[in-house]
């Protein structure tokens, strides 16, 4: 069986890292480069000591990769940037990007949330949203995909089915979600210090966060209206996951039924039996998403908690899984990991 030559752009970085780690053990992939930016020149087994056994490439400057003869380039690199080095890329080549620099199909938009102009307007037409689980045809036919935001892959498993069959009420949708700290990649920063993180919580970009609009974007689709989210983040002291808890008006029985339905043929999502909430530890390490719905205390309202791993299903396993269609393989391949618990 032949298999896909696959470039990881950005692979110092954690998304990087764990594409490497998907990757190498994906029966139709096999690494043909690794770019990295400071950390070019350097051994992947350098950079992160639990590669040390592996015979990987070594990093090299993106520039410095012969594209002939490989098939598909994951690119996990700060947004701009990534709009940038995807630009100059060959054109024939396949991309499944993780950054935010192609999943806003309205440029203007862009400039508003990202403080910039696009500087690649023309991929930014062309590219198709990273969701799998709802834009299935679409990328097994594009080039580029764009990979999804972590909360906003983590809100729209459970809001989209919801939003499409008008089952809940559009105008009163409020998802309050914790991160771990590898959402924020593994660049330094004082506010990353152990000494700031642990033992503490804190709620950040209330009302301003960049992935609000990313959830508008998909739910006013869906919705076929337009769609304005409250959305808050919160920084947890844990490495991986996400928890976003999101509270909907709407009939309990109605929204779990309609959610076990829609995603009892899908591979990476399960919906919980009525009344259980799934937690960040039954997910770690694997592409799942997890969802429980509770009937709220109020008549006509529930409480829906939703669980993935930021660097798998929210970022690195959703990008396999988009390559994988795009590469026409079985959108499962490689993919099927058990969480990691305890
Ligand atoms: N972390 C997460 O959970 C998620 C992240 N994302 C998105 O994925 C992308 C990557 O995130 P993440 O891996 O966490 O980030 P990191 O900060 O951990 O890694 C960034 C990578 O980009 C490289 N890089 C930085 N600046 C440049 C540059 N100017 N030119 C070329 N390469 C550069 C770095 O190389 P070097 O280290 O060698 O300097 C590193 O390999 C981001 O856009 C992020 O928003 C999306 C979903 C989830
Ligand atoms: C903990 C933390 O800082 N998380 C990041 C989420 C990163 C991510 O998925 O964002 P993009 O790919 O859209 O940049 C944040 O809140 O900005």
């Amino acid at each position: 069986m032949t298999r896909a030559r696959i470039a990881i752009i950005g692979a110092s970085g954690y998304t990087g890292a764990e594409l490497v780690r998907l990757v190498t053990s994906h029966p139709r992939m096999e690494i043909a480069a690794l770019a990295a930016d400071r950390n070019a020149g350097k051994a992947m087994g350098d950079v992160y000591p639990s590669f040390a056994h592996m015979d990987l490439p070594r990093l090299v400057a993106t520039d410095d990769i012969d594209w002939s003869g490989i098939d598909l380039a994951f690119c996990g690199l700060p947004h701009a940037t990534a709009q940038a080095v995807i630009g100059g890329l060959p054109r024939d080549l396949k991309v499944v990007d993780l950054s935010a620099d192609f999943r806003l199909r309205d440029a203007a938009v862009y400039a508003k949330w990202y403080g910039h102009e696009h500087h690649a307007p023309e991929l930014q037409d062309e590219a198709v949203y990273g969701l799998p689980e709802f834009y299935r045809d679409a990328l097994k036919t594009t080039r580029l995909a764009a990979g999804t935001g972590c909360f906003v892959v983590t809100g729209l498993m459970p809001l989209l089915p919801l939003c499409e069959a008008g089952l809940i009420d559009l105008d009163d949708i409020v998802i309050d979600a914790k991160t771990g700290i590898t959402g924020a990649g593994r660049s330094a920063a004082e506010w990353k210090l152990f000494s700031e993180v642990t033992e503490g919580t804190k709620a950040y970009g209330i009302a301003t966060h960049r992935h609000t609009a990313e959830f508008d974007q998909e739910l006013s689709k869906a919705a076929g209206r337009e769609v304005v989210v409250s959305f808050t983040p919160h920084l947890l002291p844990m490495n991986r996951g996400i928890l976003a808890t999101i509270y909907v008006k709407g009939d309990p029985e109605a929204i779990q039924a309609a959610l076990a339905a829609r995603y009892a043929a899908e591979p990476f999502v399960q919906v919980m039996p009525m009344g259980e909430a799934p937690t960040t530890w039954s997910v770690r390490g694997s592409n799942m998403v997890r969802i429980g719905v509770t009937p709220d205390r109020r008549p006509g309202r529930a409480i829906i908690v939703s669980v993935l791993d930021n660097l798998v299903k929210g970022a690195s396993g959703q990008a396999v899984q988009c390559a994988n269609l795009m590469l026409g393989f079985e959108e499962t391949e490689g993919l099927m990991l058990a969480p990691m618990f305890p």
